[in-house]
């Protein structure tokens, strides 16, 4: 690409010198120069905008929504991970280029808001690339859809149904029958209640809090007192509820759990609520891409706000992992009468695409900040009393839509509270729990070496499973005379243990590990390769792929097609069935041995193992450490070359810059 032409005054090229220099030096990503050029070649372009455009960029590929000011006005190398002076190289670049950059975030907004290639919120608009909106600068695509977010959340927040509490007190006691265990207000009947007087309930909390239980309870509190029907407003015979997860996986559970859930209620509930007959209406759990409609290759869908879903009640799983654009996209088409339920646990990593829109609603949740309106409301239709310590006299309307459930059933044992340590941000009490566990649910190889992690993937560890060669003793095996029962069994296997990374890169990172996991299993004879595929190879999907109908985080694996013997196919868990696909179809995979944290979500394993780099980094953060943690159901293993990484990473917070805390005053 060649430069684009300087105004007289200013040596661009020298500028651009020294951005080229950090993207080959690893420091910024391509695309982050790519689009300062691109924007300077839209106008006068002094080196403030060049080097606000070239951040901004690069944080948008970090999962940043927009740039704060502020940061540009001290100093943002710790966002970035730089180390080595970075951000003082473009600084002197910038001032040998012809400008100074500004000293303070006003000086920033005026120089910014002076550009024609910004748009000022508020002043004319035409149709600029980039969004000034107060003190943060945005790409234009992000700004709108948080604004769509911003708008939508709270005027559903502001929507309020009329509630014949009654009679919902008399539901829910019948619904909820187990006493709470640790005393404190039940938390889950509340979240029915709330999400009953609201169009739009979040409801967070850790693994195991009961989100799914508590959903199930919601449906069916739904069903019951949705009566006849108006005009406008559906009865029970008619309410469209949807299921929809961000990833194939978790929609699949989510409706398993779903399933499971309201066949037991319905025959607690007997006669009084025909609620398999009006849960065998609701369909499949879906995709969000599925449920919107994506149309390959564009980022619009079938379903918008000129062609909206149909449904009355949209309850989305895995709500963390929902970013920016999906979640702007999905308010857009959901009809203004619908209800929304979040589900989601706040603290895990966010989205991998831009935005933490499930962090911004919940970042006053633990706090409660419910209004005298709420608690009397929540006294009359559960029961129960909201203690003082969550109750805010000038708690806004999104807060009286949230519950936080608190209360583990599952996660009691060492690998909860190692998670609540963590979670904390107390590494010496995550040491303790990690050393100290007479159980064995976990352990902690500190100072390991690489061989440390290919035998834990390969033999797994006494006590908590046999890694990798229990399933592909299964394949070696054959399948015997039921082929896509064997199929089920390998995939149940191998779903017993997976090896997490915090980082793709480098000999601790996927890249690496992967490779050197295919050898030792080659060496130990439990695969045999053959080029890129193999009887055995466990794949996991990178991309969206609608004709063969496989999406991102899709993991599957690879066994003999029972056809045609000679050639191979890939299988996919469906719910309770599987589906395959021939492996040359698949062009957008990699093998999936080691995984990253990040695409393990909405996941469990019953052992996980977690490796972290040798060097703390700006990916590996608290959210990170927790999420890793929580994907383990039995057993958790830490592996760390260097013991004082885990520290670090549990010191350190990631912070999403956005706006949408502030737009909805959370
Ligand atoms: N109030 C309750 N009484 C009895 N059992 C409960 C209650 N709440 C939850 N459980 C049980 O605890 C387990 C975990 O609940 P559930 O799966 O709903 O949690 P979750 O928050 O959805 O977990 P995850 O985030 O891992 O999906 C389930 O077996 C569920 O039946």
């Amino acid at each position: 690409m060649t430069d684009p032409k300087p105004p007289a005054a200013l040596d661009l090229p020298a500028l651009f010198e020294t951005i080229d220099a950090l993207t080959e030096s690893g420091k910024l990503r391509r695309l982050a120069g790519a689009f300062a050029r691109f924007v300077a070649t839209l106008g006068h372009a002094p080196p403030p905008l060049l080097l606000a455009c070239l951040l901004l960029s690069e944080l948008e590929g970090r999962g940043h929504s927009c740039l704060v000011l502020a940061d540009m006005a001290g100093d943002p190398s710790p966002q970035l991970g730089w180390l080595d002076g970075e951000w003082a190289a473009l600084r002197a670049a910038a001032t040998r280029a012809g400008s100074a950059l500004p000293r303070n975030v006003n000086g920033w907004r005026v120089a910014l808001q002076g550009c024609e290639q910004v748009w000022p919120v508020g002043d004319l608009d035409f149709n600029q690339p980039l969004v000034l909106d107060g003190e943060r600068l945005y790409l234009r695509r992000y700004w709108r859809d948080e604004s769509t977010v911003a708008a939508s959340v709270q005027s559903r927040a502001l929507a309020e149904h009329a509630v014949d509490t009654a009679a919902v007190r008399g539901w829910l006691d019948r619904l909820f029958h187990h006493p709470v265990r640790e005393g404190g207000p039940d938390w889950q009947k509340i979240a029915c209640a709330a999400a009953l007087r609201g169009q739009l309930a979040v409801i967070t909390g850790g693994p195991g809090t009961g989100k799914t239980y508590t959903v199930a309870r919601l449906l069916a509190l739904l069903f019951a007192t949705a009566g006849e029907g108006v005009q406008g407003v559906p009865g029970v015979q008619n309410l469209r509820v949807a299921l929809a997860a961000p990833t194939g996986k978790a929609a699949a559970r989510l409706k398993q759990s779903i399933d499971a859930a309201l066949d037991e209620l319905a025959g607690k509930l007997g006669a009084d609520l025909p609620l398999r007959e009006l849960a065998g209406r609701m369909g499949g759990a879906r995709t969000l891409h599925s449920l919107l409609g994506a149309r390959p290759d564009t980022r619009s869908f079938v379903h918008n706000a000129g062609n909206p879903l149909e449904v009355d009640v949209l309850i989305v799983d895995e709500a963390s992992m929902v970013h920016l654009e999906m979640m702007a996209a999905l308010l857009a088409a959901l009809p203004p009468h619908a209800r929304l339920i979040l589900l989601g646990d706040k603290d895990q990593l966010a989205s991998v695409e831009a935005g933490a829109v499930l962090g911004d609603l919940c970042a006053q949740a633990e706090s409660g900040n419910y209004d005298a309106a709420t608690c009397d409301y929540v006294l009359a239709a559960t029961g129960e009393t909201i203690p003082a310590a969550f109750r805010e006299r000038d708690g806004g309307p999104l807060a009286q839509r949230i519950v936080m459930l608190r209360q583990s059933r599952r996660f009691g044992g060492p690998i909860g509270r190692l998670a609540l340590a963590v979670n904390r941000g107390d590494a010496d009490a995550a040491r303790d729990v990690l050393t100290g566990d007479s159980e064995r649910k976990l352990r902690w190889i500190e100072g390991a070496r690489p061989s440390d992690v290919l035998a834990l993937a390969v033999q797994g560890r006494p006590g908590a499973g046999t890694g990798y060669r229990d399933y592909l003793e299964l394949v070696r095996a054959g399948p015997g005379a039921d082929y896509e029962r064997w199929v089920r069994d390998v995939l149940h296997r191998f779903e017993q243990f997976r090896l997490l990374c915090a980082v793709r890169e480098g000999e601790w990172g996927v890249g690496g590990l992967n490779e050197a996991i295919e050898a030792k299993l080659e060496g130990a004879k439990l695969i045999r390769r053959r080029g890129e595929w193999y009887v055995g190879r466990p794949v996991m999907v990178t991309r969206n792929d609608y004709p063969t109908g496989v999406y991102n985080g899709d993991i599957g694996l690879t066994l003999p097609d029972p056809q045609r013997p000679d050639s191979l196919r890939v299988w996919f868990p469906d719910g309770e069935a599987v589906r395959s696909v021939l492996a040359t179809r698949l062009r957008n995979v990699e093998t999936a041995f080691a995984m990253t944290v990040h695409k393990s979500q909405g996941s469990e394993f019953l052992h996980t193992a977690m490796v972290l780099p040798p060097q703390a980094n700006a990916v590996l953060a608290r959210e990170l450490v927790y999420t890793g943690i929580t994907r383990a159901r039995e057993f958790f293993t830490l592996v760390s070359p260097n013991a004082a990484v885990l520290a670090q990473a549990i010191a350190e917070r990631t912070q999403r810059a956005s706006g949408l805390r502030q737009a909805l005053g959370t």
